[in-house]
């Protein structure tokens, strides 16, 4: 048996919901670019879930669900008031919080198709109440309730902020939401198809997806970019702060990527959005200093920025608060592993890979009192 560092290059299933195929991106085989520019959140979402666009009538009904679906149990919301709230990371929040809305689903072991995609609905509804409750509630603020008659992109900065959003925040979040709804068998969408696998119910998917989206090498990076770019401060630090991070071999986080090679297609719409947010806040040097570090990470290192870069002066332009960027992708990511929990389940198989084995040989069980 050989095996492959960090699964590279395996193929671990066939999926009919997202390609990366020469660096080149497509939901169901519709060209992300076309979707940045055209689409709403929640056609993606029909998509994703359907393998086809939605009809008007049935986006209709979908918004209609989502909208009604969004409320949480009080019993979640009260739980939030029982954490460390101030010190708590808002991803293991979200973790805890949608493993919990599950104990409140009396359809949670109904492991029917119906039921599953009844589940789905309610899921995607429901967590972007969940982040932005979370982030109103550890700061002493009253959640406040979803309006109807919104986008699911406007409700989220709504419900955040407690204001209506401009249209310009609107798109902005909405393409964010757009770029971030799937991506083939990404770290989080394989860890939520391992879990259901074991024919495990939705809650389970999502919330050990929602785990493994945390990390810093995967989702989490939008937050330590913003990191990095409050730490630098000026566009005049940029070239020694970068330049001795690459000297130590460190990693600029929101560049490299395991399967792009040429660059990552989100990265350009993002790019955009940061230089209007930024020139509209008319704080541009979050976009010039993302810039430069462009230039000197692709220049020295050949490494583009991945979706994570751009999107971290994007969030932060929307005023949103820098620990939210992650959860604000698991918002978006939920229907892209929602997608691929439904469709393992539709032809499931458990998903047992193997270890090539390099510990010692056989040994012989020596009693404690002997070792
Ligand atoms: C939504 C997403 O998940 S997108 C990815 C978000 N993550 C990040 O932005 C974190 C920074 N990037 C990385 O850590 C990596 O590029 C990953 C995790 C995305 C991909 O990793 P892998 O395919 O496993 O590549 P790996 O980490 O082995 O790197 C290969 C080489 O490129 C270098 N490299 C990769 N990414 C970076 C980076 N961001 N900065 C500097 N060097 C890097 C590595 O140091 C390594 O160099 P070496 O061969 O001299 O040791
Ligand atoms: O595909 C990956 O490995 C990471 C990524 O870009 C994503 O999940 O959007």
């Amino acid at each position: 048996m050989t095996s492959a560092k960090g699964l590279e290059g395996v193929v671990a299933t066939q999926s009919a919901i997202s390609s990366i195929i020469d660096d080149t991106l497509t939901y169901v085989g519709y060209d992300i670019d076309d979707l940045a520019d055209n689409a709403s959140f929640e056609e993606v979402v029909y998509l994703l879930w359907h393998q086809r666009l939605p009809k008007a009538d049935e986006l209709a009904e979908l918004k209609q669900q989502l909208a009604d679906d969004m409320s949480v149990p009080q019993e979640v919301l009260d739980h939030f008031k029982t954490y460390p709230i101030t010190k708590v990371h808002p991803m293991a929040a979200l973790r805890t919080a949608v493993s919990m809305l599950g104990l409140f689903d009396e359809e949670a072991e109904d492991m029917s198709t119906e039921a599953n995609y009844r589940k789905a609905i309610r899921i995607q509804a429901k967590i972007s109440t969940l982040v932005t409750a979370f982030g109103r509630i550890r700061k002493g603020e009253e959640p406040v309730a979803p309006k109807s008659d919104l986008s699911y992109a406007a409700n989220f900065l709504y419900m955040l902020s407690g204001t209506m959003p401009e249209d310009i925040e609107v798109e902005a979040f909405n393409k964010a939401l757009v770029l971030h709804a799937d991506h083939e068998l990404n770290a989080s969408t394989f860890t939520a198809r391992v879990a259901v696998a074991t024919l495990s119910d939705v809650y389970s998917g999502v919330t050990a997806a929602i785990g493994a989206l945390k990390g810093p090498l995967h989702g989490g990076a939008n937050e330590q970019v913003m990191k990095m770019l409050t730490e630098i401060g000026s566009v005049d630090n940029v070239d020694s702060y970068i330049n001795e991070k690459l000297a130590n071999k460190e990693k600029i986080m929101g560049f490299g990527h395991r399967v792009y090679r040429k660059g990552d297609p989100r990265a350009k719409h993002l790019r955009e959005m940061s230089q209007k947010l930024t020139k509209i806040r008319n704080e541009e040097k979050w976009y010039e200093m993302s810039i430069r570090i462009e230039e000197i990470v692709t220049g020295q290192k050949n490494l583009p920025p991945n979706v994570d870069f751009y999107s971290a002066s994007v969030y932060h332009s929307l005023n949103i608060e820098h620990d939210l960027f992650t959860p604000i992708f698991a918002v978006s990511r939920t229907s892209g592993w929602l997608a691929h929990i439904l469709e393992q389940y539709a032809d499931n198989r458990l998903i047992r890979p193997r270890a090539e084995y390099i510990g010692p040989g056989m040994q012989t069980y020596v009693s404690i009192e002997e070792r």
